[in-house]
């Protein structure tokens, strides 16, 4: 969908999909204990390494999102068959930042969780190659953000390195 709304599906589409790999992780986030009244973080906020995750919950939410003018959002999965699609650090630099992956993080909260514990179920797209801005992305307006990279070695450095660190112009 991404690769056909920027008009590059037919020159690189086909290569990106038969180079695609999948990591899926299942997470348990307990709720605090009775003595925790604020809410206590249960995954520090950062960027995800993938080119796009799909993520997923029972129904204990806890899910929040940066927005672009920093703000912090609860995201709520309105019924048991929703989903919520992130775009990662590849799919920014690969998109020449036309599209930003957003800090998050996980944050439980006693008074509402009822002491439940948060499962959620996250599927995470990577490229096996080399990435690069498709021609098409980089015009006047969009100067060349970021050099080709290879997506699976930016994930040897953990979740704290920068994506402009590693390949940014
Ligand atoms: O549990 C969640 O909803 C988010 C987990 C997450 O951000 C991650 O695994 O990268
Ligand atoms: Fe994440």
């Amino acid at each position: 969908m991404i690769f056909e709304s920027y008009g590059v599906m037919e020159e690189h589409g086909e290569t990106f999909i038969g180079s695609t790999n999948y990591l899926l992780r299942m997470l348990a986030h307990k709720s605090p204990s009775k003595e925790f009244v604020e809410p206590q973080l249960g995954f520090v906020c950062h960027t995800d390494k993938s080119f796009t995750t799909i993520l997923h919950q029972n129904h204990v939410n806890g899910l929040m999102v940066e927005t672009k003018d920093g703000d912090w959002i609860h995201v709520d999965f309105p019924s048991p068959n929703s989903f919520v699609v992130m775009a990662g650090d590849a799919l920014m630099a690969w998109s020449n930042e036309r599209i930003k992956s957003p800090n998050h993080k996980v944050v439980m909260n006693n008074n509402k969780n009822k002491n439940e514990t948060r499962y959620s179920l996250g599927l995470f797209s990577f490229y096996k190659g080399i990435l690069q801005v498709p021609d098409k992305l980089i015009d006047e307006e969009h100067p060349l953000k970021y050099k080709p990279f290879d997506h699976l070695a930016l994930l040897n450095f953990g979740y704290s390195v920068n994506i402009k660190d590693y390949c940014g112009i």
